[in-house]
């Protein structure tokens, strides 16, 4: 046989294959050639024609073994010219050792890369596709696919090319685990672009989530967009979401808001908003505790020129809220009480745009289309105008006392969806309707003020009592009427404070039921449809049992106003009490906190004002003491009683929302 292995391999292998050939018997004509000493050892770099046939066999044999797993391996191997004859020539020809040799010559970007769990940098090398197949075969067993940790290989198909071969000894290309198998998407996304860490995430958007629209007050600036390269070609950056829902409890079985007409789809029944450890999350319903006081004594200090702001509200006096001191009288602070934060947790009037003229539509809390004012008594048009429409200052959820949890159910599920701009067409109309129920005097009122003031809305206040002692025609005009006034200057909020009173039975045997009802659900079916947009009806009542079942289904929402806790008590009677001039110790105050157990916040004011009265000082010339409070505790207190209390929170695990 005439064999020579040129005949089997291509010209740049043979010089290694040779180095195999350690025939003793050169050619003759190569003799000559030869050092006399060295001819003995010497291995020629080139065939000789006089190989045994045993040779030859065994020869074909190796290589064939050899090259066999490279031609079969599923990995496209780089171009042998990429890596250089050179390393192939290193001398390690069957080294059952990870490959010394060079690094490879160009920078091979393997497709793992940015794979989770893959780890870049220097010691891995080229491992991934790039890595030398035929390095890899040549490889012992536990050398394969990370098997250099001792972990167990359960991804055979990476034995073969996942380069174990450029892995230095000891290297660990993953923890302890293999390489998850990656997805053919993954397989057939783009290289990161360069500068990008290959293990950092594909998007990397805040994990606060996104800010709300402009014109909401206390929100921080929205943050940047992602970094365009983040973004995959093709692939338009996800639409901005209010809080996260997902954190959310499950709605519990009691809640009707499925079967409420105003219920939107999506939105959780039940929530627990409480996040007590986040205090920043909570920040901004932080009580203030002190405002300017007032001229006359009124609750909110009238010192505003009577200016009457474009959406309805004033602007707060400048300095009223700045002076919250962090401590009771006696120097305690809030916080021992509980308290969440206390201070001068401000709202810059910047935040609350002048709305003269009216803005453009934001969000889902746009302009109605329809004529408002088309059958509309212009003389019961005309007193709604001017009787209800309030002017007051403005509320910022610090104004409220306690209710953290409440009003951050009533700002994630009522105030930013309206506020938010639909997320497509055909997008869940957002509730446009809420009613609060509690005892007397545990600020409802005060909410559905603020819900105002967070909307940039004008407010109109109707009082159920007041419209169940007209007559029947005549109360059903007057509510037509403010209902078309309100949706007359969207976006409006109309406050309908003891709803109960228009569906009560009257002492005089007739019956409001019948004859304000059905105005009332006329009114809300038309004024909060869908149609009518650019308003929101917020209903309250103390009597939360007296509503029958047409009149609860036509709120979407419906929240529970509890009484203030302990903290709460102290912030209201602080403030009240600083309004009179009163400073009291922190031992007085903590005494007055105590004992004003059950009392709302209205019956704290009420305390206040007997106090004073008590005193003899109804001009409040001179500070009240302590035992003018105490005295005044004897003739004031609660009017809830336990069992009425139970009976809300009963309510509320059947028809309420929770928070
Ligand atoms: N959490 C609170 N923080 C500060 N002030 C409060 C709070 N709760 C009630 N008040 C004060 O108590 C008074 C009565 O509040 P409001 O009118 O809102 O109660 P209400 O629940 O609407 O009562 P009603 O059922 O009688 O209509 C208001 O002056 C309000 O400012
Ligand atoms: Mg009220």
């Amino acid at each position: 046989m005439h064999w020579t292995p040129e005949h089997a391999q291509p010209l740049n292998q043979w010089p290694e294959q040779h180095l195999d050939v350690s025939s003793t018997t050169p050619s003759p004509a190569h003799k000559l050639e030869l050092p006399p000493g060295g001819r003995q050892r010497c291995h020629y770099a080139w065939a000789h024609d006089d190989i045994s046939a045993l040779t030859a066999s065994n020869l074909l044999k190796r290589y064939a073994e050899k090259y066999s797993g490279v031609l079969d391996s599923p990995y496209e191997r780089p171009t042998l010219g990429g890596y250089g004859d050179a390393a192939f020539l290193n001398g390690a020809k069957g080294d059952p050792d990870p490959w010394p040799g060079p690094e490879p010559h160009y920078p091979l970007a393997s497709l793992h890369e940015g794979l989770p769990g893959t780890k870049s940098g220097s010691g891995g090398g080229s491992g991934g596709l790039g890595g030398s197949p035929v390095l890899a075969g040549n490889l012992p067993e536990p050398l394969y696919a990370g098997n250099a940790c001792g972990a167990p290989s359960t991804t055979p198909e990476y034995a073969a090319g996942y380069g174990g071969g450029y892995l230095a000894p000891g290297y660990c290309a993953q923890t302890g685990t293999a390489l998850p198998t990656p997805s053919p998407a993954a397989l057939l996304q783009p290289p990161p672009p360069p500068g990008y860490g290959p293990s950092g995430p594909l998007y990397n958007y805040p994990a606060g989530g996104y800010a709300a629209q402009p014109g909401y007050g206390a929100l921080p600036p929205p943050p940047a967009p992602p970094p365009t390269p983040y973004l995959p070609s093709g692939l338009a950056a996800p639409t901005p979401l209010p809080a996260p829902a997902a954190s959310r409890p499950a709605p519990t079985s009691y809640s009707f808001q499925a079967a409420a007409p105003g219920a939107e789809a999506g939105m959780s029944l039940k929530r627990k908003a409480a996040d007590e450890g986040a205090e920043g999350r909570y920040r901004k319903y932080v009580y203030e505790p002190t405002k300017a006081p007032a001229a006359d004594g009124a609750p909110y200090p009238a010192a505003d020129n009577g200016e009457c702001r474009g959406n309805g509200f004033r602007a707060k006096p400048p300095g009223a809220t700045e002076e919250a001191s962090g401590k009771y009288a006696g120097g305690i602070p809030l916080k021992v009480l509980g308290s969440p934060i206390y201070g001068p947790q401000l709202e810059p009037f910047e935040k609350f745009p002048e709305r003269v003229p009216a803005p453009a539509p934001r969000g889902g809390f746009v302009l109605p289309s329809e004529e408002p004012l088309k059958g509309v008594d212009p003389g019961s048009l005309e007193l709604v105008t001017s009787k209800m429409l309030d002017c007051g200052p403005p509320v910022q959820w610090a104004d409220v006392a306690g209710q953290g949890p409440l009003k951050a159910a009533l700002e994630e599920e009522l105030v930013w969806p309206l506020l938010r701009p639909p997320a497509y067409p055909g997008s869940p109309r957002p509730p446009r309707t809420v009613l609060l129920f509690g005892p007397r005097g545990a600020g409802k009122a005060l909410l559905g003020r603020c819900l105002a003031t967070q909307l940039g809305a004008t407010l109109l206040r109707l009082r159920g009592a007041t419209l169940a002692t007209q007559s029947a025609a005549e109360g059903a005009r007057l509510l037509q009427a403010a209902f078309a006034a309100a949706r007359c200057r969207p976006p409006a909020v109309l406050l309908i404070s003891e709803l109960d009173a228009l569906l009560q039975t009257r002492e005089d045997g007739t019956t409001a039921t019948g004859a304000l009802q059905a105005p009332l659900l006329a009114c809300l079916d038309g004024g909060c449809g869908a149609g009518a947009d650019g308003m929101l009806v917020v209903g309250t009542t103390s009597r939360p049992a007296a509503l029958d079942e047409a009149t609860r289904r036509r709120f979407a929402l419906r929240f529970y106003v509890a009484l203030p806790d302990g903290t709460a008590r102290g912030q209201i009677l602080q403030r009240a009490l600083a309004q009179q001039g009163c400073v009291l110790s922190e031992r007085e105050l903590a005494a007055l906190v105590q004992g004003t157990q059950g009392f709302s916040g209205g019956e704290l004011g009420q305390l206040c004002q007997q106090a004073a009265a008590g005193a003899g000082l109804p001009g409040l010339q001179c500070p009240l003491s302590y035992k003018d409070l105490e005295a005044a505790l004897a003739k004031v207190g609660p009017r809830a009683s336990p069992k009425e209390l139970d009976s809300y929170v009963e309510w509320d695990k059947m028809y309420g929302f929770g928070h």
